[in-house]
């Protein structure tokens, strides 16, 4: 049994890892299946598969074999032990040592009491994979992380939508070499729209991370009404703020339910979900469904178009009437009519509330109140959409490029 639990304990740490990479290509292929079957490489995937799964198959092999060899082992002994008690005993009760009797009552007491030892050790294998399990979980417990959840801090009742980046350093976490931003300044009025632009890379939703404190800034500090968000309770601080991004991730539930996430106990009545669906240009479109609010989405929305997706998205954010609004290319994945009609939302949404804009169709973000042009790190440009074409920089150029 200890041979059983020693080889056993080396291996399930090895298994865990081989089958974690096999568990991880297998669900990457399946959660972006048609990706893959629209790029025809449904093969490509299957080798992977294949020569991930390698490792684990050669692991549990291996450790067949050393459990088959120590379960042989564990019982050749017992029953060796047997036959010597009783060749033992035999003799003791042929001299005269011992009588049959006795002889029997000494042999069933060992064996009995091997026999219980026996099923106790039988468990413990067991006990080697829960240690391996509880190594892994208190290893992600005790991971340190300064974005506390659970943290006290200044909470506000309601804000005005003054944001700000101060001298802001940044660089990700992951790559400690690659410095996104170099003390970066951005200020942004209550109720302004303020729009980022810049080449692919350049930084702009790393803004958004920032001000919803998906990462803190090593420099410098991300405030909210002038006070440091990390001083501030993180839930209020996101309560204040909706994002909508590229794709838009829907429940596989009701339209309403989809809406009604959005309020903080996820509870809300219809009258409250019409209206943040008519602010999203989305009602007539529910009402003309045979099941109206009730219908369901699918798996990730997967029954509904992708800008109809988008304007529940954006119902849902609006829901709870938040003072900042983050968009983060919300409608380039859209066709040109879906484009519109999300835009159009967009628009209505933005009226009276402080606007973080990030789009590549500039024509989106002509009447901006500020548009600031990020590149290397840093704020280059920053003005009106005309200020910005005298000047003839960076905006001005990719203006010209998307012909307007
Ligand atoms: N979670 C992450 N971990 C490590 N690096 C990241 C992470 N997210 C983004 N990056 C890197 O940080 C840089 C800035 O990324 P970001 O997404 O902010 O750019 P962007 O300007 O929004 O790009 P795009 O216009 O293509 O969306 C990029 O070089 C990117 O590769």
């Amino acid at each position: 049994q200890y041979l059983e639990l020693a080889s056993l304990t080396g291996f399930g740490e090895k298994t865990r890892k081989a089958y974690e990479s096999s568990g991880q290509v297998a669900g990457e292929a399946i959660a972006n299946i048609r990706t893959v079957v629209s790029l025809a490489k449904e093969e490509t995937f299957e080798a992977r598969y294949f020569e991930v799964t390698r490792e684990p198959h050669k692991y549990a092999l291996h450790k067949a074999l050393f459990a088959s060899f120590g379960f042989a082992l564990s019982q050749g002994v017992a029953y060796w032990s047997y036959s010597i008690g009783f060749y033992g005993g035999y003799r003791l009760v042929e001299a005269g040592i011992l009588g049959w009797g006795q002889m029997f009552e000494c042999m069933f007491s060992i064996v009995f009491t091997a026999m219980s030892l026996g099923h106790i050790t039988a468990e413990l294998p067991k006990f080697a994979k829960g240690k391996q399990s509880a190594i892994n979980i208190y290893e992600l417990l005790d991971k340190d992380t300064t974005i506390d959840a659970d943290k006290e801090g200044i909470q506000l009742d309601t804000v005005s939508g003054s944001l700000a980046l101060e001298k802001v350093d940044f660089h990700y976490p992951t790559r400690p070499d690659i410095q996104i931003f170099k003390n970066v300044d951005i200020k942004v009025k209550p109720s302004q729209t303020v729009a980022l632009v810049g080449p692919s890379g350049c930084g702009k939703s790393t803004v958004i991370a920032l001000l919803e404190r998906w990462y803190d800034a090593d420099g410098g500090k991300v405030t909210l009404e002038n006070y440091d968000i990390r001083d501030m309770q993180l839930h209020n601080v996101r309560q204040h703020m909706a994002l909508v991004g590229q794709e838009p991730v829907l429940f596989d539930m009701s339209i309403k339910e989809n809406i009604l996430y959005g309020l903080p106990n996820g509870e809300g009545t219809m009258e409250q979900a019409e209206s943040a669906a008519k602010l999203a240009n989305i009602h007539n479109f529910v009402m003309s469904l045979p099941n109206g609010y009730d219908t369901n989405v699918g798996d990730k929305g997967s029954q509904l178009s992708g800008g109809q997706k988008q304007r529940i998205a954006i119902a849902r954010a609006m829901i709870r009437n938040p003072k900042i609004l983050l968009l983060d290319e919300a409608t380039s994945a859209l066709d040109s009519e879906s484009e519109k009609l999300v835009q159009e939302a967009l628009d209505k949404a933005r009226y009276g509330r402080t606007t973080i804009v990030i789009a590549h169709r500039l024509s989106t973000i002509q009447d901006a109140d500020l548009i600031l042009v990020v590149k290397n790190g840093q704020i280059v440009e920053s003005g009106r959409h005309f200020e910005l074409i005298d000047l003839r920089g960076i905006y001005a150029d990719l203006c010209q490029k998307q012909n307007l």
